[in-house]
């Protein structure tokens, strides 16, 4: 595992929510009094290069069904996690399956942060005032052709959380690290239903909490892989399809690969 984040250096800028611009003090005098300088400074640093990578609204008019998830992500003993969601059995669509708090757009949601941050409530309990939203990164396509934008969040540690049993039957946390650095991995190649040949990843998690294992994989480990590389910049110790030293250039091409095809299979069925 990478090196503890402990030594990052402090004291950025304060993220309290709700404070802004002349508010917003350093570690060492805000009112807040709150947030111990190593959490400042790995959220500092990870906000920063997140916004790098926000594609904003850039494939809002794409004409396919679509749908949010949260990347809630949160700091435990001075290191990044993701909360992850196991889903409920009994649900249509894949029950049982890890994936992120989110679901699809309904009409009052005016963009794809509203969706995320709807179905995080929905799911998890997780009050929309409670997450600092940061950027949405770039989108995939789930096995419903639904276009799935990822929209990443902090979440203070101190979070409180309860599944909502109808959709979400387990909800635990992960190391960003093992997104690069994973103990126990394998690939394989899927082809989707649009005929894209692309490379799955699979993590399988030893939670020490939960004293149980979890199986990551598809389109929510994809996001997860893509979340790390973005806030570490660091080489995998596992293949991914992306250049690494043009990390957003290569990452939009995959994505418009994957959207040509499935676009190319709409036409052929009209
Ligand atoms: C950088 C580029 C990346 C590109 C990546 C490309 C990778 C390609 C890899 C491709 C690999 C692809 C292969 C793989 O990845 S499969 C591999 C592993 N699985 C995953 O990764 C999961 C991926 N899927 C998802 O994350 C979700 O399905 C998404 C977010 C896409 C949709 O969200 P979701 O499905 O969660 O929708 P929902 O929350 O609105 O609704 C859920 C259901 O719950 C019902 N419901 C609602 N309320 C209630 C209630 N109170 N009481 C009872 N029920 C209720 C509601 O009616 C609905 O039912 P139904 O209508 O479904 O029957
Ligand atoms: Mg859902």
């Amino acid at each position: 595992m990478a090196a503890e984040r402990e030594e990052e250096p402090g004291p950025g800028p304060c993220l309290c929510p709700g404070l802004t611009g002349g508010e917003r003090g350093t570690a060492g005098g805000c009112r807040c009094s709150a947030l111990p300088a190593p959490r400042q400074g790995v959220l500092e640093k990870a906000r920063r290069r997140l916004r790098q990578f926000d594609v904003g609204d850039k494939f809002s008019r794409l004409p396919l069904p679509r749908a949010a998830v949260l990347l809630p992500l949160t700091v435990r003993a001075g290191r990044l996690h993701l909360l992850l969601t196991v889903r409920s059995m009994q649900l249509r669509r894949s029950p049982g399956e890890v994936c992120f708090p989110g679901g699809k757009r309904e009409a009052t949601d005016k963009d794809d942060i509203d969706t995320a941050l709807r179905e995080a409530k929905e799911e998890v309990g997780l009050q929309p005032e409670k997450v600092e939203v940061i950027c949405r990164l770039m989108p995939g396509i789930d096995k419903m052709n639904n276009l799935v934008t990822p929209v990443v969040g902090f979440v203070e540690d101190t979070f409180e959380v309860t599944p909502n049993p109808d959709e979400v039957s387990e909800i635990f946390v992960v190391p960003l690290e093992y997104f690069v650095k994973p103990l126990n991995y394998k690939t394989f190649s899927y082809k989707t239903s649009s005929g894209y040949l692309t490379r799955i990843h699979c993590f399988i998690y030893d939670d020490q909490e939960h004293r149980k294992s979890f199986k990551i994989w598809g389109l929510t480990a994809h996001f997860a892989v893509f979340l790390a590389l973005v806030i570490f910049g660091e080489r995998p110790t596992f293949e991914v399809d992306y250049d690494l030293d043009n990390l957003i250039s290569s990452s939009e091409n995959y994505f418009i690969n994957l959207y040509a095809s499935v676009h190319e299979r709409k036409k052929s069925n009209l």
